[in-house]
């Protein structure tokens, strides 16, 4: 089955008002490859979230970087996946390496979340990844494994989650996975879906990949087998998105 390409822009705590509709007008006025070639998804903080909607082009979608695990009620400073739905907002961020180490945020904790999102009807982009020491103690698969298998144990259906493979030492540090360290862990990953969940999960779930994705980078790592987008954070606010957007071609040219 083909996967079709799929580019998540996260701008993770980043912009203002004017600096958003900046980058809005940017991605507006680009020419990309169609919908049928790839899918774009652009992540602001909360509080920009309406005037994205509002201004950005009908092919591209709007994610949200978090909800909360439950039902709307008394979590102060929390926003629901209900309000999220609301606003006509299709897709979230999930299990953010950031969130999972500066919020303590758990395995289980974060497969509940993905759970909830997607009984709404959202859908979510589940973030995993190891950090530098379990790379080097080698125990990256088991780490990442470990992640997916919280999400697998209360998801039956996969038709609307997205994982994101970020390697956390590659997060915001300039170093990113070499094409070759980033197909490793997705075939492994897609071999564990394969053994844990089933065959057809394997081959439909898109497997992107995040960490230090650029404009000059992105075209090697699109080349990978089981690379089927990315996830990208600093490059995703400035002009070299749109070259990242158009990597996708690599995919449809080798298809
Ligand atoms: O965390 C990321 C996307 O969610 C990646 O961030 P950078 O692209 O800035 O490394």
């Amino acid at each position: 089955m083909a996967r079709k390409f799929f580019v998540g822009g996260n701008w993770k705590c980043n912009g203002t008002t004017e600096e958003v509709k900046k980058i809005v007008t940017m991605l507006n006025d680009a020419e990309v490859p169609s919908e049928d070639v790839v899918e774009v998804v652009v992540s602001p903080p909360f509080v920009f979230l309406p005037v994205v909607k509002s201004l950005l082009r009908p092919d591209f979608q709007v994610a949200a970087q978090n909800c909360w695990v439950r039902k709307v009620g008394a979590f102060t400073g929390e926003i629901s996946a209900e309000m999220l739905l609301n606003l006509g907002i299709p897709w979230v961020i999930l299990g953010h390496s950031e969130r999972r180490s500066l919020l303590n945020e758990s395995n289980e904790f974060v497969g509940d979340k993905v759970a909830y999102a997607l009984s709404l009807g959202l859908k979510v982009i589940a973030c995993i990844g190891e950090t530098l020491q379990q790379r080097e103690s080698g125990s990256t698969m088991a780490v990442v494994a470990a992640q997916t298998k919280a999400i697998a144990d209360k998801v039956t259906n996969w038709a609307n989650v997205v994982l994101a493979y970020e390697p956390v030492w590659a997060i915001g540090t300039g170093k990113v996975a070499t094409p070759a360290q980033a197909q490793d862990v997705h075939r492994q990953l897609r071999k564990w879906v394969h053994d844990n969940v089933g065959a057809e999960v394997a081959d439909s779930t898109r497997i992107i990949y995040g960490g230090s994705v650029n404009g000059s980078n992105c075209k090697e790592l699109a080349e990978q087998p089981d690379v089927d987008g990315f996830l990208v954070g600093g490059a995703s606010l400035k002009p070299e998105f749109i070259d990242i957007i158009k990597s996708a071609t690599v995919k449809k040219i080798n298809c």
